[in-house]
């Protein structure tokens, strides 16, 4: 379980989170969806210990870094790093040795050749094989989705729900609505750097909607599309 309680964070003069306050649960997967600029990534990458706040972030591992995979909206890489060496660096950092790797390479990747030679979808994918290998009690995932092919997307919504099934902590972004609501238990919704609401599976339904009535209102219709 984590628990954020008046998170707060500025760059410089730009305040991108407002007193958010928000509970992660075990065994269930929690959606953050707002527009471009909402403040998403920038929750995430307090959460995960990479952006000074103001606020306080409670878990119950003492150190929750330790436990967390973060997987990034645009993952890099160093050069001259195989997918083979990241994905055992990244488990050499939780004490672990994988074996038989070419058994968990899930998404079939070339792990011989340089990660940084690999597409933008290939490194998202390659990101979150090393953060599953890494058997991390809390995930979070920004935009896991975007950029890969559809059959991945169709094996990260099963990896996601094997994980609620593991009692893990799962967080994760979308840009798409039904993504979201296809793999999440419960949806809160940015918008500025403040939480509007959060919603459970019997409301992701009304949300959709008013996210859809406050974006699009009726700017669609005065764009007199012919
Ligand atoms: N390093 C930074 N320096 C200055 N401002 C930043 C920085 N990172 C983010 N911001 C600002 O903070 C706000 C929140 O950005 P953030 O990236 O968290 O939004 P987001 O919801 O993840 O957006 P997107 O959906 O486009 O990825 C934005 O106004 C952004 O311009």
């Amino acid at each position: 379980m984590v628990r954020i309680e008046q998170l707060s964070k500025s760059y410089g003069r730009k305040q991108a989170l407002d007193g958010v306050s928000l509970s992660f649960q075990k065994g269930r997967v929690h959606g953050v969806a707002g527009e471009n600029g909402a403040g998403k990534t920038t929750l995430f990458r307090c959460i995960a210990g990479l952006e000074p706040y103001t606020g306080t972030i409670h878990s119950e591992y003492d150190s929750l870094k330790g436990h967390l995979g973060f997987l990034q909206a645009e993952p890099f890489f160093f050069p001259r790093i195989t997918g083979e060496e990241y994905i055992r660096l990244m488990a050499s950092a939780r004490q672990k040795k994988i074996a038989g790797l070419e058994s968990k390479n899930l998404f079939g990747l070339p792990l011989g050749q340089y990660a940084s030679s690999y597409s933008t979808g290939m490194k998202k994918k390659l990101a979150l094989t090393a953060i599953l290998l890494q058997e991390n009690e809390v995930l979070i995932l920004d935009e896991p989705f975007s950029g890969v092919d559809i059959q991945s997307n169709l094996v990260i919504v099963e990896v996601i729900s094997r994980l609620r099934a593991l009692n893990k902590t799962v967080i994760i972004s979308s840009h798409i609505f039904a993504a979201l609501s296809e793999v999440c238990d419960e949806i809160s919704l940015l918008r500025s750097g403040r939480i509007l609401q959060t919603a459970g599976r019997s409301g992701f339904s009304s949300l959709e909607a008013e996210m859809k009535a406050v974006t699009i209102g009726s700017r669609i219709d005065q764009l007199e599309l012919k």
